[in-house]
């Protein structure tokens, strides 16, 4: 009856990693395509790969190493996940989650997500930072939601009010630091849409999802948002601006994933300095 992972098999996964590391971390972050190097700020790693551990989906894309690093960043116990599963690489989407709901069971309450995304919005630029403030669910409005099938009620509710899936305290205190980081100019505050992809969009798409509403689209993070709040946890989210959406036809010029990936390498220490101290003063 039950689609995904049963509660007992992923609270025996939390165990079998805990058994894996001395660290027992409070706070989870999903490193986003090209941000890997948020990894490089832990201290004292733990790293065990996503094909040690039962049942883990394994990351297929390129900029997603497949490892959970648990360590220390500026003093908190943190684990990352380096890599993280999307739908469109196959796997029905309360697999892309597995991961969440075993962080949940490893003891992590606070879950950063990270991405990389097309800017929609045309007051923003590559390389500016977006703190979500709401998503849209694409394909969970079309009937794709990840908590679709059984329900089990030890994970949480069979109907999740999404209307505060973003912690507010978080995104305020980005933003200070930010300030004193001297990163406020990059800094955006909106709406990420996901779609399934791996297509990026066409003229008329980015024109609909813009007209959705949409500050920034992406493949990813909204179904982790669901599943962490699902159990619970608190939220917080930021996507990295990697390359515009093309909104008029005569100025068209095709994303590709190496301009992604090459736009988080030239933003990655000050997305670094923003995550670690986002850890450091929660
Ligand atoms: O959302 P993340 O994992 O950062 O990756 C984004 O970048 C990839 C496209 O280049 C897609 O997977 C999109 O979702
Ligand atoms: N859908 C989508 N995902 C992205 N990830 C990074 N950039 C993009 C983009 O332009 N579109």
């Amino acid at each position: 009856m039950c689609e995904g992972p049963s509660f007992e098999h992923v609270q025996s996964i939390g165990e079998l990693l805990l058994g894996k590391t001395k660290h027992r971390p409070t706070i989870g972050i999903i490193c986003g395509s090209g941000l890997g190097g948020l990894a490089d700020m832990v201290e004292d790693a733990n790293v065990v790969l996503y094909s040690e551990i039962p049942s883990f989906p394994i990351s297929t894309v390129p900029g997603h190493m497949g490892k959970l690093v648990f360590g220390t960043m500026k003093g908190k116990q943190v684990v990352l996940m380096r890599g993280r599963l999307h739908y469109y690489e196959g796997y029905p989407m309360w697999k892309t989650t597995i991961p969440v709901r075993v962080l949940k069971a490893c003891g992590i309450s606070t879950l950063i997500l990270t991405n990389a995304a097309g800017g929609l919005n045309s007051d923003y630029s590559v390389g500016d930072i977006m703190i979500i403030k709401d998503h849209i669910d694409l394909p969970g409005i079309s009937g794709e939601c990840v908590l679709r099938g059984g329900n089990d009620e030890r994970f949480g509710p069979r109907f999740l009010a999404t209307v505060d899936t973003y912690d507010k305290e978080l995104a305020t205190l980005t933003k200070s630091i930010a300030g004193k980081l001297g990163l406020s100019d990059i800094m955006r505050e909106g709406t990420y849409i996901m779609i399934g992809g791996p297509t990026f969009e066409t003229v008329a798409e980015s024109r609909l999802l813009r007209n959705f509403g949409a500050d920034a689209v992406g493949m990813s993070t909204v179904p982790e948002a669901i599943v962490a709040r699902h159990m619970g946890m608190k939220v917080f989210g930021l996507s990295l601006i990697t390359d515009m959406c093309s909104l008029q036809y005569d100025v068209a010029s095709a994303t590709t994933h190496e301009q992604v990936l090459a736009a988080g390498r030239k933003r990655a220490k000050d997305l670094q300095e923003l995550v670690s101290n986002l850890v450091q003063n929660m």
